[in-house]
């Protein structure tokens, strides 16, 4: 199943609450949630106590995605925060392996992602353990930029890495997906669509709502055959 999730790093931060009800109840999946500290990226977003307070405003499926430096001093604000997915990037300090297993032993849902710079070859031997990988389309650090047609041919390959060894890990893409692109993105493979400013930027249901039609639309002729 194709799942949208929306990044509420473009939603109205005044009205979280709002925002997010509004696109859940549109049918979006998940709810992304930007963590950046100013080191790893150069932007200073949501922590802990934000995740815990959105917890308590949403039963969503919170997506939390962890674009800091030192994943190991976070780990357990996040984890008891309520996150239900933590994504840690396998360019951040510290042993990604031991960081996934941190997680799934709290039993949250693990992702690793990886930057438009890192190959895709790294995440090959982490897959078996993952509850989800997600390739970054753009440089992490700020909604608003254009997808990067080069991480395409990563998605295809994580695709056929996961698809070959019946591994179950979802596909995650992050960055510049729009209603005009998704089609060859979920055509390259990917399963979970994170978009920022392309459901908050302006009617956010009817935006859930056109992502959701292309969804339907692929899903239909991928079974039909
Ligand atoms: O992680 C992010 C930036 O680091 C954002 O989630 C991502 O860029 C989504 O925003 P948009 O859909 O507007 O590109």
């Amino acid at each position: 199943m194709i799942k949208l999730s929306p990044s509420i790093l473009s939603a109205d931060f005044a009205n979280l609450q709002r925002d997010i009800a509004v696109a859940v109840d549109a049918g979006a999946e998940y709810v992304h949630v930007d963590c950046m500290d100013g080191h790893f990226v150069p932007n200073l977003t949501i922590g802990a106590p934000v995740v815990k307070a959105l917890r308590k405003a949403t039963d969503a499926v919170l997506d939390v995605h962890l674009m800091i430096a030192n994943p190991d001093q976070y780990l357990d604000d996040f984890i008891k925060a309520g996150s239900d997915i933590i994504t840690v990037h396998y360019e951040s300090n510290g042993d990604t392996l031991a960081q996934v297993r941190k997680i799934k032993e709290a039993g949250v849902r693990a992702c690793v992602s990886i930057k438009p710079g890192t190959p895709a070859d790294v995440l090959l031997p982490l897959l078996p353990e993952l509850d989800m990988v997600l390739i970054m389309t753009v440089e992490p650090g700020f909604g608003g930029q254009g997808y990067i047609d080069a991480c395409t041919d990563k998605i295809r390959a994580i695709r056929k890495a996961i698809d070959e060894n019946g591994y179950q890990c979802e596909l995650e893409i992050d960055g510049g997906a729009k209603l005009t692109n998704t089609p060859d993105i979920v055509a390259a493979g990917a399963n979970v669509i994170v978009a920022g400013s392309a459901v908050f930027g302006g009617d956010i249901a009817g935006n859930v709502k056109g992502f959701k039609k292309i969804f339907d639309e692929f899903e239909n002729n991928y079974f039909a055959f």
